[in-house]
């Protein structure tokens, strides 16, 4: 059986010192997933590595350059199982460079609190990571301590 493709996406806080508000994006495609929110992100593309992958989409899909911190690791290592064949990796990240704004893969863009982040409609399998992001809301400590990267400029919306 091949290897899981690996999916990369961005918890994307208001600051890695102290967060308090995370961004979700509403997916438009496919019609089976459209609607629902998720971590802005996507498929890490031969060659990238995850990091780079981030990027890349954060600047295609909202148009913004983020600083990485921390990796949001599940109970089992870094990967957490979306489907038989695919697994995401999520770095806690803040904005370096411009305002998040919904591209083609979203139809909006919101900031939320751990009072009501667990209230969207998310990806099924989201709901354990999900948790872990409104624990570490509700206890506002620092998700820093990961690299830097400027200069990836950034997309007309
Ligand atoms: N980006 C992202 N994808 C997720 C999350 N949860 C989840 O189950 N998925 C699934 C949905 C998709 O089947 C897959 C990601 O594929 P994608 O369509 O976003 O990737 P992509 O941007 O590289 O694809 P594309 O634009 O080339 O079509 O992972 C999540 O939180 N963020």
């Amino acid at each position: 059986m091949p290897p899981p493709r690996l999916v990369v996406g961005a918890v994307l806080v208001d600051r890695l010192d102290r967060p308090a508000r995370v961004l979700a994006a509403r997916r438009t495609r496919p019609p089976e997933l459209a609607g629902r929110w998720e971590l802005p992100g996507g498929q890490v593309e031969a060659g990238e590595t995850p990091e780079d992958a981030l990027h890349r989409e954060l600047a295609e899909e909202l148009g913004v350059t983020v600083r990485l911190g921390a990796e949001l690791v599940s109970g089992h290592g870094p990967t957490w199982p979306l489907t038989p064949g695919l697994v995401l990796r999520a770095w806690w990240c803040e904005l370096v460079e411009g305002v998040p704004v919904a591209g083609e893969a979203h139809d909006a863009v919101c900031w939320s609190t751990a009072a009501d982040v667990a209230d969207l409609a998310w990806l099924e399998p989201d709901r354990p990571l999900v948790e872990r992001v409104v624990a570490a809301l509700a206890a506002g400590a620092p998700v820093d301590g990961g690299t830097t990267r400027e200069g990836a400029g950034t997309l007309d919306a």
